[in-house]
């Protein structure tokens, strides 16, 4: 059997009374893209948040490529290469393209301008940002010098999505990537998914837009109730029965 990259095994989270995840389990293996329903409050978010860093769980284990892993910060899941792209954008609307692409980890210049005056090596971001946005063929966005707030929404969560494949070394989590987004916004954005997948990195995918996650999951990890009830395959289940087993209406396949 292939060893998942990113596996977590009996994830507990409590909320005061309220038990957000359950003894959940999940599996992203190499080169897919896993898709999570669920209904509302059925744990999905908790389930991102706990892989990356955003809440430690309460019990249950995380496995990234075999090791176990706890991240008590996303930044610790980002060193080890998970990026998480948020629902609510985390990208700062007045800096450039390329400052948001680097944000946090900013290119110093070289030699003592960057090590003892912390010079920024704008330049090499720009150029950098440049070779990311082609590499996932955002062409619509001209100059990476451009601020995002001067963007458009779909234009904003492509920056977002190319940060994250620029620096998910292994994992890339979306939230709701397209949630906010018109029709061919949506589109450019569901690319980038599976370019960034094409890439070699896996993805995990949360939305409640059947029709995505129909189009362009290789497996579907349904959550019900704070757990893993089913994984499902889009190709041989219908996007009528996976709602079902999301809310309860029927059992899955076995
Ligand atoms: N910070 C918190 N404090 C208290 N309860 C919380 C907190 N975060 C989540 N919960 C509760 O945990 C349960 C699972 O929430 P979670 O956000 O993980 O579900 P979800 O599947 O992502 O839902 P949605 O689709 O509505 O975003 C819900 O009952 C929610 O109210």
């Amino acid at each position: 059997m292939t060893t998942p990259i990113l596996q977590a095994t009996g994830l507990v989270k409590r909320y005061g009374r309220v038990t957000a995840l359950a003894g959940s389990d999940l599996e992203l293996l190499p080169g897919e893209i896993l898709a999570v329903i669920g209904d509302n409050g059925a744990g999905k978010s908790s389930l991102i948040k706990a892989l990356s860093g955003a809440v430690v769980p309460d019990e249950g284990e995380v496995l990234l490529d075999g090791e176990p892993v706890s991240f008590s910060t996303p930044l610790d899941a980002r060193n080890a290469g998970i990026e998480t792209v948020h629902q609510s954008l985390a990208v700062s609307p007045s800096l450039d393209i390329a400052a948001n692409l680097f944000l946090g980890r900013e290119l110093r210049r070289k030699g003592v301008l960057g090590s003892v005056f912390r010079m920024l090596d704008r330049a090499g971001m720009r150029e950098e940002a440049r070779r990311q946005l082609d590499a996932l063929g955002i062409m619509t966005i001209q100059n990476p010098g451009q601020a995002v707030e001067t963007l458009s929404g779909g234009q904003r969560q492509a920056v977002a999505v190319a940060r994250a494949a620029a620096f998910g070394s292994r994992v890339v989590i979306m939230d709701e990537p397209t949630a906010a987004l018109g029709v061919r916004e949506s589109r450019a954005v569901l690319d980038l998914i599976l370019q960034v997948r094409d890439r070699g990195l896996p993805v995990i995918l949360i939305s409640h837009n059947m029709p995505h996650v129909f189009e362009v999951a290789d497996r579907i990890h349904i959550q019900r109730l704070g757990r893993r009830k089913a994984v499902v395959d889009p190709k041989s289940v219908s996007m009528s029965d996976a709602v079902a087993i999301m809310t309860g209406a029927m059992e899955p396949p076995s």
